[in-house]
């Protein structure tokens, strides 16, 4: 998968990442976002600022798939997304890796920003989502879910190409990864290890997606290229410790 080949990242300023969301050679299918370069200022739109999750409990789906793998399902999970896409598509460090492919050196296809659990989420929604899903999930886990492992896909073009969270103890021991969506959206799609018919699992803006059990393990996920004119989607993946 990508993040075997990773080479040190490169950080990107805020006025590089508006300039890859809103001009270069992705502009013609990139619908213009706005980004907060500067300091966060109080305006009317952190007064609107009204995020707020549903419940979890007797509303997620569970869907059960081959060899002890499942898939929690919650669309619609965080209403007034906006607000948190918004900080997300701003100045958090976001970062281009690069991987070896053959001879060249090639930027993988999308922006990451990882934060560890001491560190602070850039949205209190996030904060709260994660303690959220920590008494939710916790006495089946059997851990807390720590990392907060993020991704920008700028726009069609940008993907994750078929892979588990098989770096650490994904691996070789059942877990979870907890992802909430924010933006366009797109399909996550999931295929057992190796390759078979795939399931297609729509991620919304505010939608949950929980992989569970041995999904690491036995099964593989991707998000695919489209040719749709799509505008930027942000992945938030929780993790326990030593899960990547
Ligand atoms: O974009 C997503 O929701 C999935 C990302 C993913 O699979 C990963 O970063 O390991
Ligand atoms: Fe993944």
């Amino acid at each position: 998968m990508e993040k075997d080949a990773r080479k040190d990242p490169v950080p990107l300023s805020a006025r590089t990442l508006e300039a890859s969301l809103r001009t270069g050679p992705r502009a013609a299918r990139t619908p213009a976002v706005s980004l907060r370069t500067g300091p966060s200022q109080p305006s009317m739109w952190d007064l609107a600022d009204d995020a707020t999750l549903g419940t979890l409990a007797g509303r997620v789906v569970r869907h059960e798939l081959s060899h002890g793998a499942w898939v929690d399902h919650l669309p619609g999970w965080v209403s007034g997304s906006d607000a948190v896409l918004d900080v997300l598509l701003g100045d958090i460090g976001w970062r281009e890796d690069r991987r070896q492919m053959y001879e060249r050196e090639v930027a993988v296809p999308r922006l990451l920003r990882w934060y560890g659990g001491s560190e602070t989420l850039p949205h209190p929604l996030l904060t709260d989502a994660r303690e959220a899903l920590n008494r939710y999930y916790g006495p089946e886990l059997g851990e807390r879910f720590v990392s907060a492992g993020m991704c920008l896909y700028r726009d069609g073009r940008d993907s994750v190409a078929w892979h588990g969270d098989r770096i650490g103890r994904g691996r070789s021991a059942d877990t979870m990864v907890a992802i909430v969506s924010f933006g366009s959206p797109r399909p996550l799609l999931l295929r057992p290890a190796g390759g078979g018919q795939s399931l297609r699992f729509p991620l919304g803006h505010g939608d949950l997606v929980v992989m569970g059990g041995s999904c690491q393990r036995t099964w593989e996920h991707s998000i695919p290229k489209t040719v749709k004119p799509v505008g930027p989607r942000v992945s938030v993946q929780f993790r326990p410790a030593g899960v990547a």
